[in-house]
């Protein structure tokens, strides 16, 4: 596929579990997407972007050959699709699509550490990420890879055991198999291209990565305001989540008391809540970021 002139090109998973939290970030970010007669492309309103929507698996290459500029993608498909020719970068993680790449086993294997597995057949649609792992632990195993599916492969005789994704676990617990070996950590990830855009373009290609990533940086983030008695302001900023130094301001006609104003990285629970009021916070408010750069 040839890229158009004069136009970015962002690749997004075209349905699945990525898919809508793509073009919300997209959409975050303040590219108006149109959803055009095209299924495959979705045009940009405001800049000269095109969305290009392709399943998860034909990102990491689109991107690596720069018929992509950035992408959105899992980052346990980007390392399996690994091959040791040009990569696309890991600009940030997103914080969504978490999960992890899992050995698992039936009850009936007898299951004591990565040596278990030797000679054993397992089941995965990630057949290049299990190998590493298994010669990273020094184990030779038979691979066997399926599309989907994978958790029924020893029910059916298919695998002895499996690697496959797991978020709840409900999948493996439907399934009757127990989780063993944690071989990868994954999330929605950032990518972009080794290959600069035309020159014309790069200012827009960083904006948008700016914005994203100040999209993704205000995720979570929440804006708090307090009242703290001024003997206690310590204690009540060390207990502020993730906040890097409040601004703290007089409130007028009081000298005991002062006003607190912070940003917080972290998600602020209510029991954070409780404890700033046992120190003797008052007019708590905790408020929704919705820009952050
Ligand atoms: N249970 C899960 N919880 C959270 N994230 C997940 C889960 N399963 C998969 N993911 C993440 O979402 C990505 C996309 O999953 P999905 O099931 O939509 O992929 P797919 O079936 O390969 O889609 P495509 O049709 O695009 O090839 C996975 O590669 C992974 O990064
Ligand atoms: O631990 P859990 O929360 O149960 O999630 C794990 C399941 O999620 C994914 O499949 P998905 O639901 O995306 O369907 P798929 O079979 O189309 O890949 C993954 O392949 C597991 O089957
Ligand atoms: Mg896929």
């Amino acid at each position: 596929m040839s890229k158009v002139q004069g136009r970015l090109r962002i690749a997004v998973q075209k349905s699945g579990r990525l898919a809508e939290r793509s073009l919300d970030l997209v959409r975050d970010a303040g590219l108006r997407v149109m959803k055009g007669a095209n299924d495959l492309l979705y045009r940009v309103e405001n800049y000269p972007i095109d969305l290009l929507r392709v399943r998860d698996d034909d990102i990491p290459t689109f991107v690596a050959d720069g018929v992509c500029d950035l992408g959105v993608v899992g980052e346990n498909v980007l390392e399996e699709a690994r091959n040791g020719g040009p990569q696309a970068e890991i600009l940030m993680p997103l914080g969504f699509g978490k999960c992890t790449l899992k050995v698992a086993t039936p009850p009936s294997l007898d299951y004591a550490g990565p040596a278990s597995l030797e000679d054993r057949r397992i089941a995965t649609s990630y057949p290049r990420i299990l190998k590493r792992w298994l010669e990273s632990r020094g184990v030779s195993a038979d691979i066997v890879t399926m599309r989907g599916a994978v958790e029924v492969a020893p029910r059916l005789k298919l695998a002895h055991a499996i690697c496959d994704l797991v978020s709840t676990g409900a999948t493996l617990e439907a399934n009757g198999l127990i989780a063993q070996e944690t071989v990868f950590d994954s999330q929605a990830v950032l990518i972009r291209s080794p290959q600069a855009p035309e020159p014309e373009l790069q200012h827009l290609l960083d904006s948008i990565i700016e914005r994203m990533s100040g999209v993704v940086a205000s995720q979570g983030a929440k804006y708090v305001m307090l009242n703290a008695p001024r003997a206690a302001l310590d204690r009540i900023t060390a207990l502020l989540p993730g906040a890097g130094s409040p601004t703290v301001m007089p409130l007028s006609g009081r000298d005991d008391a002062v006003a607190v104003h912070a940003v917080c990285q972290e998600a602020v629970f209510w029991e954070t809540l409780e404890k700033l009021k046992a120190e003797g916070a008052s007019a708590i408010l905790v408020l929704p970021i919705e820009k952050m750069m």
